[in-house]
């Protein structure tokens, strides 16, 4: 029996009246349901060695059942593990191909990947995350999703409003908070728990929204989502939007079976907020969850003021060209390789080292703290290239010529940092190496040996049957 605070258990005892709250405060006893998604994004996206006999119905992608981190589907961004009641949310934001949308508070990525998917690579998805090990994390997550559209940020609020006014067409805040609806699969996350929790919490959401809301364009879209019970931080926080930005209207959030309505009761009354939604563990199979869409009614044309571009402050050395010399490795890796990737000089970057591919039409983001300035194709090592293991995650095996299956044996030794012996010779190069049809890394053909570029950093012990002991 894990045991609740007592002024928590009070407090729903009260809000939800006695019988109804026993049971909630029962269910933090019952089993937790996992649940993970599919990556459209991935060609043959449904062949995965994993049981999709229990589909969600609320998100089409979703299914019940547990996903292991070190299989071939997690390692290669085919599957990604997310509790049921969480992938609602990016659902419920409905992101479109070609929008512009922001992540705010991104790590480590259930909602960016879903974003990236929804959008088909077409777009920009802007993922950020405040705290840098998170963000790294999440940098990861969108790389194995093989996200193209994707730049990673690790900035405050406030930082991102002061380059992105009025910008996003769509802003998801899964906002930090008391963490009740963790509390049943974390029981760690009860001991943190005060009385006073929802409602400093609710101080940070506040001003987090502040901040958003000057980066939402008119006429947008905002989803709010916390993972928590606490009325201060779900209907109170809507109710107060409501109230400082009259302009915004709430959207009517399917409910499916299990889902509850807010509970216009615990805020200000306001009937408009049973069009947001709850998921609360004595009903829905997930764990704890609130989710409001509202919409930014103001007539674009009207609304919207003409954005002066602030200049850089200091140097700007993140962006700076490509040396002819370096164009040249690049084309010469892309041309040997048989790269059909349509990516135009004017759109490649070099940070550092490291080169990325960042359309020209995406915005100025010198003056912010990034992961991954676009997309990373690869590092400059004296006078070479080397593709980057993001890269490799991001291709389909039809856009690009040298491809080199190998069986699972190969590819758990490989990921383990080991090299592979061949029994055929073929050009020495840059090969794109693949598993069950599934791109996991690049490879360099030396002789009859692929020699290991997986990072180091990321190495591990693969699953030969997804079965983790
Ligand atoms: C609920 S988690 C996000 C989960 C994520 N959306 C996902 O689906 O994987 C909230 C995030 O907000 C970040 N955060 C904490 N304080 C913040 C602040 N002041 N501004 C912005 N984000 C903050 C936390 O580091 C945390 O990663």
């Amino acid at each position: 029996m894990v045991k609740l605070p007592s002024e928590y258990q009070e407090k729903y005892l009260k809000l939800l009246g006695p019988v109804e709250g026993q049971k909630f405060l029962d269910s933090i006893d019952a089993k937790v349901q996992k649940g993970f998604r599919l990556n459209p994004l991935k060609a043959n996206y449904q062949e995965v060695a994993y049981d999709l006999s229990k589909p969600t119905p609320h998100v089409p992608t979703g299914y019940i059942g547990s996903v292991s981190g070190r299989s071939l589907e997690h390692q290669t961004g085919y599957v990604y593990s997310q509790d049921i009641s969480a992938m609602y949310v990016a659902q419920v934001a409905d992101a479109q191909p070609g929008e512009k949308v922001l992540d705010l508070c991104a790590a480590p990525g259930g909602k960016s990947t879903q974003l990236a998917e929804n959008m088909a690579n077409q777009g920009l998805l802007v993922a950020n995350e405040i705290n840098r090990k998170r963000a790294a994390i999440l940098a990861e997550n969108l790389e194995r999703a093989g996200a193209f559209n994707t730049i990673v940020l690790n900035e405050s609020p406030q930082n991102l409003a002061s380059v992105f006014p009025g910008y996003f067409d769509k802003i998801v805040v899964d906002a930090p908070c008391s963490g009740e609806g963790m509390f049943r699969k974390d029981h760690d996350a009860i001991k943190y728990w005060h009385a006073d929790y929802p409602a400093e919490c609710a101080v940070l959401q506040k001003e987090i929204l502040t901040e958003t809301m000057q980066m939402l364009r008119p006429g947008g879209t905002l989803v709010y989502s916390t993972c928590t019970f606490a009325p201060e931080e779900n209907e109170q926080i809507v109710a107060w939007l409501l109230e400082r930005y009259p302009y915004l209207e709430l959207v009517p959030i399917k409910r499916f079976a299990g889902m509850d309505a807010g509970r216009p009761d615990w805020a200000n009354g306001n009937p408009d907020l049973t069009k947001t939604v709850r998921m609360m563990f004595h009903h829905f199979q997930g764990e704890g969850q609130f989710v409001a869409k509202l919409v930014d009614t103001r007539m674009p044309e009207v609304a919207a003021k003409p954005q002066k571009k602030k200049k850089a402050k200091g140097k700007r050395t993140n962006h700076i060209g490509l040396s002819g010399q370096q164009f040249d490795l690049w084309q010469d890796f892309a041309q040997k390789s048989g790269l059909k990737l349509e990516i135009s000089k004017s759109d490649l970057r070099l940070s550092g080292d490291y080169l990325y591919w960042y359309h020209k039409d995406w915005p100025d983001i010198s003056r912010l703290k990034f992961m991954r300035p676009g997309i990373m194709l690869g590092v400059f090592k004296k006078n070479r290239f080397e593709p980057s293991y993001t890269l490799a995650l991001a291709l389909q095996p039809e856009q690009i010529e040298r491809v080199l299956e190998v069986t699972k044996e190969e590819w758990q030794a490989y990921v383990a940092g080991n090299t592979l012996t061949l029994t055929q010779r073929h050009p020495v190069g840059w090969y794109l190496l693949v598993c069950e049809k599934k791109p996991f890394a690049f490879g360099k053909v030396v002789d009859l040996t692929v020699k290991n570029f997986f990072p180091k950093g990321l190495r591990f012990i693969g699953l030969l049957n997804n079965q983790e002991l």
